[in-house]
């Protein structure tokens, strides 16, 4: 199976790397945002020929019942208000009928290790939630656990577009919140979504 493992930038995943090479995985780095990730990852495929998109990255969570550092497993993400404003509501792109907001995770694995791992819905957003109001209103709109990233919905598009599997896995960086830069544990998260990783990429060959 050819695997791709995408990260956004280079700090989450360097420490995989001499992991990577030795295993012969190719990894790509997108750039931050959905747009930088959704051309990155598209050029890619033109010419490597991949059976898996494996994603990775850090991100925020919406409910603080998660230490930081967890890993997540991504199974749906959205596009986060990719629609028109109404007034107060919001209309979504599905019912505008100019397309899909909503992209899943595409792979079937009947063995760990990612059974164990917990499921959250992924938002991926071009601006980072960091003012009360706004997270109040994301409390209202999901009430699962919910994972905020700038990429995460670029592989599953992608992936659907080109009938590809793929999997998204999140380490928690931070909570969603009225932005507290100091309270981020970006170390934590990548210590252990490298070792994830690794551990996923060593049952997967
Ligand atoms: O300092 C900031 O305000 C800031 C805002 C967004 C991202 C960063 C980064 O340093 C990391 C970039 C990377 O991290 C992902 N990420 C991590 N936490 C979140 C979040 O709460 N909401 C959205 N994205 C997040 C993101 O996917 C970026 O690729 C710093």
């Amino acid at each position: 199976m050819n695997i791709l493992v995408v990260a956004a930038t280079i700090q989450e995943i360097e420490i995989s790397i001499p992991y990577l090479a030795h295993k012969k995985i190719p990894y790509l780095i997108t750039g931050v945002g959905m747009v930088a990730a959704t051309y990155a990852l598209a050029k890619a495929l033109q010419t490597a020929k991949v059976d898996l998109i494996i994603q990775v990255g850090i991100g925020g969570i919406l409910h603080q019942s998660a230490p930081l550092g967890s890993i997540y497993r991504i199974v749906e993400d959205h596009i986060f208000e990719l629609g028109a404003e109404d007034h107060e509501a919001f209309i979504p792109i599905e019912k505008l009928g100019f397309g899909q907001s909503l992209f899943r995770e595409q792979f079937v694995l009947s063995d760990w290790p990612i059974k164990h791992i917990p499921q959250a819905i992924g938002i991926t957003v071009n601006k980072v939630h960091g003012q009360e109001k706004s997270i109040s209103r994301l409390r209202t709109l999901y009430s699962g656990e919910v994972v905020e990233s700038m990429e995460g919905v670029s592989a599953f598009f992608v992936a659907s577009q080109e009938k590809i599997n793929v999997l998204q896995f999140r380490a928690i960086s931070n909570y969603i919140e009225p932005r507290n830069r100091a309270a981020w544990q970006i170390g934590l998260a990548v210590k252990n979504l490298n070792e994830f990783l690794q551990e996923l990429l060593q049952s997967l060959s």
